[in-house]
């Protein structure tokens, strides 16, 4: 649901501010380290509880301030009752999560009232990165599609958990070790299963969305569930105990699963150009927040900043296009108005906010 007011305090160099947005385009320009990045962090901060720069909260919160607080009141829809979101974290590291003025106590159900996606040039690693962020971008819309998908994955981590401290035992209690498989191979095959499913219906509407940033017919896309396909996982474990036992870890299951990105064969990365590979990313990400709104009549907010350092005229054009069809709330920053401005249709309702000093104007 798109945020119609946002209010935040103590947050970087922001001025405590609230601020009315536009529910599909918001344009924020202005110089190097006015507080664009930072304005983006607040309403990430209302999705996720922490910042996209750092693990440190402190680093977040103003300094010489407490806490930092970031309210938002949403655009009313039928489908969803979520309207107002708040949020507070101080230095200590307590928080507090408000939703519809009620104390909430896990970031899921944050995540679920308000699904985000961010563009910046960290996510456009997302090809050449760890699998680890292949994982989290297919567990985000698994997450948001499949609403039992939390519980089973965090019945995996628990039982993952202690199957590795059982691994590092050094007498080892094969009864209570075989309890943990059970219950680990049980969590493991349901999150491969929404996986796949969610692959398969992510699949089509990414090269579609391919298809209108960039042509890349032999890009192909494919699922690796962290096991042999053709075996189960309870047999990869039992064959692997040894070197598990060795290696201290579990090597098989969902905690190594992967998202295979390839183009004629070759691993994307080494042939896709830098500028290709953000398309892919931009594609996939864009991907996500379509099968989102088809699957649960749901907008995600995109967040993405300084587009301009990281498109090119014909292909932020391209994007903008696909914007405006995903009919989403985007945040797009970067240090040239007119750049930001350009290649949005005349219909297109565009906001547009100057940013100086840590002060937030809307420009009229
Ligand atoms: N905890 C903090 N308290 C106060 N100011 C901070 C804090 N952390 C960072 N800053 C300052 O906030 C400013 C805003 O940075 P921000 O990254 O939001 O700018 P930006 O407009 O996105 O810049 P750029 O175009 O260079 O990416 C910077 O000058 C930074 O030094």
């Amino acid at each position: 649901m798109p945020i119609k007011a946002l209010s935040v305090t103590g947050l970087r160099n922001l001025e405590p501010a609230t601020l009315n947005f536009s529910s599909k385009i918001n344009i924020l320009y202005g110089a190097n380290g006015s507080g664009k990045s930072s304005l983006l962090e607040a309403i990430y901060l209302l999705s996720l509880a922490r910042s996209f720069r750092s693990t440190k909260i402190q680093t977040l919160i103003q300094h010489e301030a407490a806490e930092t607080v970031v309210f938002a009141q949403l655009v009313a829809s039928s489908e969803h009752n979520t309207n107002k979101i708040g949020i507070k974290r101080s230095r200590q590291g307590e928080f507090e999560i408000r939703i519809n003025g009620e104390n909430i106590k896990t970031i899921a159900q944050l995540a679920r009232a308000l699904p985000l996606q961010l563009l910046n040039s960290d996510s456009f690693l997302l090809l050449e990165g760890a699998p680890k962020l292949r994982r989290q971008f297919l567990d985000w819309g698994v997450f948001h599609v499949e609403h039992s998908f939390h519980s089973q994955w965090s019945r995996m981590q628990t039982s993952l958990k202690q199957r590795n401290s059982w691994l590092r035992h050094a007498i080892m209690d094969r009864q209570l070790l075989a309890s943990w498989d059970k219950e680990f191979c049980a969590a493991s095959e349901s999150i491969d299963q929404a996986r796949q499913n969610y692959i398969a219906l992510l699949k089509p509407v990414f090269e579609q969305t391919l298809e209108s940033l960039i042509k890349l017919p032999e890009l192909s896309i494919s699922y690796y569930r962290g096991w042999d396909k053709d075996s189960s996982l309870q047999s990869v474990l039992d064959n692997g105990l040894e070197r598990d036992r060795i290696l201290g870890y579990t090597q098989a299951g969902p905690q190594r699963a992967d998202i295979r990105i390839k183009v004629g064969g070759h691993n994307a990365i080494e042939i896709l150009s830098r500028g290709q590979q953000k398309l892919v990313v931009c594609a996939l990400k864009l991907a996500q927040g379509y099968l989102l709104a088809q699957q649960m009549q749901q907008q995600c907010i995109y967040l993405i900043d300084d587009l301009p350092a990281e498109l090119d005229k014909e292909h932020r054009k391209a994007l903008s296009r696909l914007l405006e069809e995903l009919n989403c709330q985007a945040f797009i920053t970067g240090t040239d108005k007119e750049t930001l401005l350009e290649g949005w249709q005349m219909d297109t309702p565009v906001a547009m906010f100057h940013v100086e000093h840590g002060r937030i104007n809307l420009v009229e």
